[in-house]
């Protein structure tokens, strides 16, 4: 097990800790839409909470491979809500996006992190809100917006490239008043990165030398294309999305054994289980 990292306003619990997602979209690509009306987000949050998770992230923006945006007044109206009512009822909330004024609001309304898949390069103003509130903020490895990103997904050495372009931006959200401990890194599964060459896997094979970056790292790889295409048959296609939450929490374990400071996940229970057995079994059990 790595480094477990304390991150203002989150709770520690000595162990890989698992963010359950609420995609508040009529088009998510890992849950078909299925938290788009407010109350049935917020209690599918409740239950996620309920089956183990840690923190809810809540996003109105869907990031799939070649989704178009949304307007910031729509983001506003999808995500607000539910992040002051999982908040009011004492869940520790995340909210899932790449503008500054819908995590100011957000923050306002409740949440503890800022989980910004752009790492403060798809708003300029991120960096003040995150520098001005003190929330803490996830800062993913990004290298352009969902319609072209892959285009992007070019590169010599991944490993290296990913850690250098963390770094840099580690260093300009610091340059602008952003806290070191606020920061959360994560290597961006799936964003900018092929499943052949398989980008992916060999972030996730050297997963620890994030911990060279010195910050808390969130492994996002749950119902992602490398799995589907890791687990399709070679003459069918890739194995349905919904399909891959086995070999998610498979992830789950091995990234908690490799210092994991969260996992983000859709299905919370077998993650929730997972983060347990690899406490247990890097610590022989110690604290049971
Ligand atoms: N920090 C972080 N946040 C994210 N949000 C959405 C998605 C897209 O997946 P989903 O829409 O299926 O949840 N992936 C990430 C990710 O890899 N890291």
């Amino acid at each position: 097990m790595g480094p477990n990292h304390t991150v203002p306003g989150l709770a520690e619990h000595g162990r890989c800790q698992v963010m359950g997602v609420v995609n508040v979209t009529p088009d998510s690509f890992s849950d078909g839409g299925a938290w788009f009306d407010h109350g049935r987000a917020v209690e599918h949050g409740l239950s996620l909470v309920a089956e183990g998770a840690d923190i809810i992230d809540v996003g109105g923006e869907s990031t799939r491979p070649g989704a178009q945006r949304v307007s910031a007044e729509e983001e506003l109206r999808r995500v607000v809500p539910v992040v002051r009512e999982l908040a009011a009822a004492g869940v520790a909330v995340s909210v899932d996006t790449m503008r500054a004024s819908v995590a100011e609001r957000s923050v306002e309304a409740g949440a503890v992190l800022v989980n910004d898949v752009s790492g403060g390069l798809a708003d300029p103003d991120m960096a003040r809100l995150v520098a001005s509130s003190g929330v803490a903020y996830v800062l993913m490895h990004w290298r352009g917006h969902s319609h072209d990103m892959q285009s992007r997904a070019v590169y010599t050495d991944v490993v290296q490239e990913v850690l250098d372009e963390l770094r840099d931006r580690m260093e300009a959200m610091i340059s602008s008043g952003v806290t070191p401990d606020q920061i959360v890194l994560d290597p961006g599964l799936g964003f900018s990165k092929r499943p052949e060459p398989a980008h992916n896997w060999a972030l996730l094979h050297q997963l620890e030398r994030f911990h060279e970056l010195g910050r808390p790292v969130l492994v996002a790889g749950s119902r992602k294309r490398f799995l589907s295409r890791l687990l399709g048959d070679p003459e069918a296609e890739d194995r349905p999305f919904t399909e891959c939450d086995s070999a998610t929490a498979a992830v789950t374990t091995l990234s908690a054994d490799r210092g994991a400071w969260a996992v983000r996940v859709h299905d919370v229970r077998p993650n929730a289980d997972a983060v347990r057995v690899a406490a247990a079994w890097s610590d022989g059990g110690a604290r049971l």
